[in-house]
C-alpha cells in the first residue's frame, strides 16, 4: 500500500506538487493521470525517497520508502526508460542491477524472457529502440519479484503490440496481488488499464476513485439529432437553454434530454430522423475536469 499525505514539493516559485493525499492499494491496477506537468513524476521520485517532500509525509507499507535496504525487492520502477548507460548490453545493466540488490542473477534471464527481450539480451542498450528501453525498464522493475511496482508513462513509445502486453502484464501483477502504479497524461491509455484513478492537474488532487466512479462524475452526455429542418430545431432548442452544436446538418444537443428534444421537435412540427443520447467518453470527463489546470494551454486565453 502506498499512502500519501498533505504531500507538498516546491522548486523555488513552483509548486509541483500541492498538498496531495491518496492511497494506492494492492490488487489493481492504479493509474496516475494528469495533464504535462502536473507533478506525476514529482509524485513518483518523492514515493521512491529520490526527492525529499517539502512537507507531509509518503510511505509504502507503512515507511518511506529509503529506509529499506535492497530497494529492487520492496519497490520496482520504471521512471525514465532513457536513463541507462546506452554502452552496456541488456545482460549486463540487469546484472549490475540484480548484484546490487542482491537479487538472484538468474533472476536476470527470467525477466529478459517476461519482457520479450532474450534474443536481444547481447545488445548494447544504446541501439535499442524506445519500445526496447521500455521493456527493459519494466525488466527492471521486476527484477526483485516486488510488492510494489510504479511505471512513468511506460506506454511511450510502444507499438500496439506492445501495448497489449503491457496491459496485460499489469493485469496479471495486480492479480497476484501486487500494487501497480502506473502515470500517464492520456485518459485514452489509462481506460483499459486501470481499474482505480488518481488524477492530478497542477500538483493537487482532483480525484481519487474507480475507473467506473470518475466516469459516472464527468462530462456532460450528449444528444445527437439528424433532421432535414436543423436551424428551425437548433433555433426552438437554444430557445429552450440548450448547447447546440451544428456539423454536417447534425445536431449535437447539450442540456436537454432526449426526450424533451423529441417534445420540442413535435411542437415545432420538425421532423427526426435520428435521436441519440451519448454517453459522455472518460477522455471528455477527464478533458473537462482538468481544462482549468493545464499548464501548457494551447490558444491565447486561459
Ligand atoms: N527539478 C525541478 N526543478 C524545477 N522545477 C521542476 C523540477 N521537477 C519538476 N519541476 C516542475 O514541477 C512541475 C511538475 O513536473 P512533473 O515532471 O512532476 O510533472 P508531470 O506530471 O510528470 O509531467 P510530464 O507528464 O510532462 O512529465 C512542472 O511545472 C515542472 O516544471
Amino acid at each position: 500500500m502506498i499512502e500519501v499525505r498533505e504531500l507538498t514539493k516546491r522548486y523555488g516559485g513552483t509548486t509541483a506538487v500541492d498538498r496531495l493525499t491518496f492511497t494506492v492499494r494492492p490488487g489493481r491496477v492504479t493509474g496516475f493521470l494528469g495533464p504535462n506537468g502536473a507533478g506525476k513524476s514529482t509524485t513518483l521520485r518523492l514515493i521512491l525517497g529520490l526527492n525529499a517532500p517539502t512537507s507531509g509525509t509518503v510511505t509504502v507499507h507503512g515507511r518511506p520508502f529509503r529506509d529499506r535496504l535492497r530497494g529492487l525487492r520492496h519497490v520496482g520502477a520504471l521512471l525514465d526508460a532513457g536513463d541507462v548507460h546506452g554502452g552496456r548490453t541488456a545482460r549486463a545493466h540487469l546484472t549490475a542491477l540484480a548484484v546490487s540488490n542482491r537479487v538472484p542473477r538468474a533472476r536476470v534471464a527470467e525477466v529478459l524472457a517476461e519482457v520479450g527481450l532474450t534474443d536481444a539480451a547481447g545488445r548494447r542498450i544504446g541501439g535499442f529502440s524506445l519500445g526496447m528501453r521500455q521493456r527493459l525498464g519494466i525488466a527492471g522493475a521486476l527484477l526483485g519479484d516486488p510488492p510494489v511496482l510504479l511505471f512513468d508513462e511506460p506506454l511511450n513509445g510502444l507499438d500496439p503490440e506492445g501495448v497489449k502486453w503491457v496491459r496485460g502484464l499489469f493485469r496479471r501483477l495486480a492479480a497476484e496481488g501486487r500494487t501497480v502504479f502506473v502515470s500517464s497524461h492520456l485518459m485514452s491509455e489509462m481506460e483499459h488499464t486501470a481499474d482505480e484513478l488518481v488524477v492530478v492537474g497542477r500538483g493537487s488532487l482532483i480525484a481519487a476513485e474507480s475507473l467506473a466512479e470518475f466516469a459516472a462524475r464527468g462530462g456532460s452526455a450528449s444528444v445527437a439529432v439528424a433532421t432535414p429542418e436543423p436551424a428551425v430545431l437548433a433555433a426552438a432548442l437554444t430557445a429552450e437553454g440548450a448547447v447546440v452544436r451544428e456539423a454536417g446538418g447534425d445536431l449535437t444537443v447539450t442540456g436537454l434530454d432526449a426526450a424533451r428534444i423529441g417534445e420540442l421537435a413535435l411542437r415545432h412540427g420538425v421532423p427526426l430522423h435520428q435521436l441519440t443520447t451519448r454517453a459522455a467518453s472518460l477522455e471528455e470527463a477527464f478533458m473537462e475536469l482538468t481544462a482549468d489546470r493545464v499548464e501548457y494551454a494551447s490558444g491565447a486565453t486561459r
